[in-house]
């Protein structure tokens, strides 16, 4: 278990300050979601903490800086499944899961028994099984994505940095990912950094939400205090209403410009009118009845979750 702890992280691209003095904290076993507009900085702020990007700051490990440990070290500490990943054409479905061994395998030697076993496992888990010997040039963009995220799971790291895991994925095997990555977490104490544009998936599974927008820090808290529809709203200029999911956690959902909130709801014959729009001076409602938006939402909620305390 490993807590991971970002300070003043400030990364340049292109002669142009791209993220500037952003911090985070992770406590060993928290999932933190690190959310934004398009271009805000996620993607740089995971290759900043995996080294991959030269910046300014420090990236803590179990309080260590990950800057001092050797390469083998940081990759059985901290594994990274990015959002477009060059693959080689060449490998199997198998031999690319089976790279993530590669910390774990000295110099000169090769994949051992426990390897394959370890890799074997992850690829059931992730329905890959059946596609274990298809050549990656293959797969859909869904299929390629659970392969990534294999990889970095066969790693068995205690911090995963996921940029956007789930992004390609059908609404059955989105669940599937999170509910692995939330089971890996709560039976090995993983710690999760994820990056995430679907908000109710941030709201169902972090426990904080880092709030980034031009390459800053906007807001970081647990999830109910950061996705609030005045910080959302503000930030993405979008329109969103803030519900409650039965386990009490944020659901957030898009809603058309002049939507009444769900508690004055429009007459049926009386269709809430586009050139309506919703007062910029009223406060956002965060009140649970948003909840029942009458918007469709494919926002899902966690199977059978707890009740949050
Ligand atoms: N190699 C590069 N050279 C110059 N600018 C870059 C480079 N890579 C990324 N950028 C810029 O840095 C900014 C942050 O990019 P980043 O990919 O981190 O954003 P993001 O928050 O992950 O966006 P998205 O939600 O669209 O994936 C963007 O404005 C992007 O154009």
């Amino acid at each position: 278990m490993s807590s991971v702890e970002v300070n003043g992280l400030s990364v340049s691209l292109g002669g142009r300050p791209v993220l500037s003095d952003v911090g985070l904290s992770a406590r060993a076993g928290e999932w933190l979601a690190v959310i934004g507009p398009n271009g805000a900085g996620k993607t740089t702020l995971l290759r900043a903490m995996m080294g991959l990007l030269e910046a300014r700051g420090e990236v803590l490990v179990d309080g260590r800086p990950a800057r001092a440990l050797k390469p083998r070290q940081r990759a059985r500490l901290m594994a990274y499944a990015p959002q477009n990943p060059l693959l080689p054409a060449g490998l199997t479905v198998m031999d690319y899961a089976l790279l993530g061994r590669t910390p774990y395998i000295s110099y000169l030697g090769r994949d051992g028994r426990s390897d394959r076993e370890v890799t074997e496992s992850v690829l059931e888990r992730l329905d890959l099984t059946a596609l274990a010997r298809r050549p990656i040039a293959h797969l859909s963009g869904g299929e390629r994505q659970r392969v990534v995220l294999a990889r970095a799971l066969v790693q068995q790291a205690s911090v995963l940095l996921l940029d956007e895991p789930t992004t390609a994925l059908d609404l059955g095997h989105q669940q599937q990912v999170l509910e692995l990555v939330d089971r890996l977490r709560l039976a090995d104490g993983l710690t999760i950094v994820t990056t995430v544009h679907d908000l109710s998936v941030a709201g169902q599974y972090a426990d904080t939400v880092l709030l980034i927008a031009g390459g800053r820090a906007v807001a970081s808290g647990p999830v109910t205090q950061v996705l609030t529809e005045p910080l959302l709203a503000g930030t993405f200029g979008a329109h969103v209403r803030v519900g409650k999911g039965e386990d009490g956690r944020p659901l957030v959902n898009l809603v058309r410009p002049g939507t009444p909130p769900a508690s004055e709801p429009a007459s049926a014959s009386e269709p809430a009118s586009a050139s309506e729009p919703a007062s910029a001076s009223e406060p956002a409602s965060t009140s649970a009845s948003a909840s029942s938006s009458p918007s469709p939402s494919a926002s899902a909620s966690r199977p059978a979750s707890p009740p949050s305390s």
